[in-house]
């Protein structure tokens, strides 16, 4: 392949219906294995930025590429199946699904990626991050912290090359965040993902080998 770049970012705005540019990136590029932390105060930009990044917000101008596609080159249903394959997202609020039990979680994940359901990996990931005693379990009855581990699994089981993560931290306490901010560094590097983490919280400063500051618009 020609191309190695896993996320190429150029001449990025974005404005809402009132008009006013909330984000402006000129590049940005990340290889497979690279780490990012997007970092400014609240109303900069960073939930637009991670929005465009996932597909799942269409930029005024700019382009955004994964894995060599332009996302603005497909329609809504080819870029649900595109982010479904290539992309994980650790959201902030966390979205797994009650009625289903954690290995089911993990496996829908799999499922909307279009790859082969496999349990097997399924559970090696539940083990690597000390889940595997509640692959049978609902997500209501874990703790938060189990349940936060349990997204970043989901959302690595299909392997994707770009992973993004909103906030993984904010609502925790200084032991909990730096657990799981490694957590999710280390299983980003073991799936050689490139890693994006978008956050307000100052803890995280100097825990990327990159990081992009973002500054609100005027
Ligand atoms: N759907 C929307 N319609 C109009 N304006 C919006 C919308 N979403 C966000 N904004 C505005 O865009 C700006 C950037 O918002 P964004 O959520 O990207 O910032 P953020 O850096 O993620 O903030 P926070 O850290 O508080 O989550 C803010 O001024 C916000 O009010």
């Amino acid at each position: 392949m020609s191309d190695q770049a896993v996320l190429r970012i150029q001449a990025l705005r974005h404005s809402y219906e009132d008009g006013a540019a909330v984000l402006e990136l000129d590049q940005l590029s990340l290889a497979a294995g690279d780490q990012l932390a997007v970092l400014g105060p609240s109303g900069c930009g960073k939930s637009t930025l991670l929005h465009t990044m996932a597909g799942l917000l269409r930029p005024s101008s700019g382009n955004v590429e994964v894995c060599g596609q332009a996302l603005n080159q497909l329609d809504a249903g080819a870029r649900d199946r595109f982010r479904g394959q290539h992309i994980g997202i650790i959201f902030q609020r966390l979205h797994l699904i009650p009625a289903l039990n954690v290995i089911q979680n993990l496996a829908l994940a799999q499922r909307l990626a279009r790859t082969r359901i496999d349990l097997a990996h399924c559970r090696t990931i539940l083990a690597q991050l000390g889940l595997e005693a509640f692959a049978n379990a609902s997500p209501q009855v874990l703790s938060q912290g189990q349940a936060q581990r349990v997204a970043v699994a989901r959302a690595l089981v299909h392997r994707p090359a770009l992973l993004l993560a909103d906030e993984p931290t904010s609502s925790l306490d200084d032991d909990n965040a730096a657990r799981t901010i490694g957590l999710i560094q280390a299983h980003a590097r073991a799936c050689n993902a490139a890693l994006v983490v978008v956050t307000h919280d100052q803890r995280l400063r100097g825990s990327f080998p990159r990081e992009l500051h973002l500054r609100p618009s005027a």
